[in-house]
C-alpha cells in the first residue's frame, strides 16, 4: 500500500504518512497541530470563501481550535467557542452529548458549558474544524448547537475526506481520500 500523501493547500504542500484506521480503511494522517504556518495560511484562505454574515465561529476540541483562533482574528470576531470532548470542573451546567468519529474507536462525548450555550442562543454561528470526514463530528456539534438555540449559517474546514468532498454545505479547501487496506 501507498505510504504517503502528497497534500497540497494552495501554495503550501505538506507529506502526509498514511495510518490504517480499520482491517479495511486507511487515512492519510493530517495533524494541524503544531503547524502554525499552514494553520495561518488555511485560515486566510477559508476566510475569503466566507461571505455570509455571522456572530460566532465554534469548533471541536482539539485540532479545530487554532484553526478557530486565526479565523477569529481575521474575520474580526474576537471571541469563539470551543465544544469540549469532556466536562470540566469549571463549567457551569455544562449541556453534554454523545459523539463518534473517525479517528477515535470509542464513544466521545461533545460538551458545551451552559454559559457559553446561553451566549449562543439565538445566534448565527460557522462551524470550524480541521476535516470534516464521516460527518459524525460535524452532526454532533450541529445538533448540540441546535439544542442549545444556536442558528449554524455554515460549516468550514480545511479538509472535506472521504464522502464529505461531495457535501455541498460545507467549505473546504481541498479533498482527502480515504485509502482501501488490502489484507494479504
Ligand atoms: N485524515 C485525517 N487526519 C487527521 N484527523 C482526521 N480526522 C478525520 N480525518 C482525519
Amino acid at each position: 500500500m501507498q505510504k504517503q500523501y502528497e497534500l497540497t493547500i494552495g501554495k503550501l504542500k505538506r507529506t502526509l504518512p498514511i495510518i490504517p484506521i480499520t482491517d479495511t480503511a486507511a487515512i492519510a494522517s493530517f495533524v494541524l497541530l503544531g503547524d502554525a504556518e499552514l494553520t495561518r495560511y488555511a485560515a486566510k484562505e477559508l476566510a475569503k470563501r466566507i461571505n455570509i454574515p455571522f456572530d460566532y465561529l465554534v469548533t471541536l476540541e482539539s485540532k479545530g481550535i487554532p484553526l478557530a483562533q486565526e479565523l477569529s482574528l481575521i474575520t474580526h470576531h474576537p471571541r469563539y467557542f470551543v465544544l469540549r470532548k469532556s466536562v470540566k470542573a469549571y463549567m457551569r451546567n455544562p449541556i453534554a452529548i454523545g459523539m463518534r468519529s473517525i479517528t477515535t474507536d470509542y464513544h466521545q462525548k461533545l460538551v458545551l458549558d451552559g454559559c457559553d450555550a446561553e451566549e449562543l442562543r439565538g445566534k448565527r454561528v460557522i462551524i470550524v474544524d480541521d476535516v470534516i470526514s464521516t460527518g459524525g463530528s460535524l452532526a454532533s456539534a450541529e445538533h448540540l448547537l441546535t439544542k442549545v438555540g444556536a442558528n449554524v449559517v455554515q460549516r468550514c474546514s480545511i479538509l472535506a475526506e472521504g464522502p464529505a468532498a461531495n457535501r455541498d454545505d460545507c467549505v473546504f479547501l481541498n479533498t482527502l481520500p480515504i485509502f482501501a487496506v488490502k489484507n494479504a
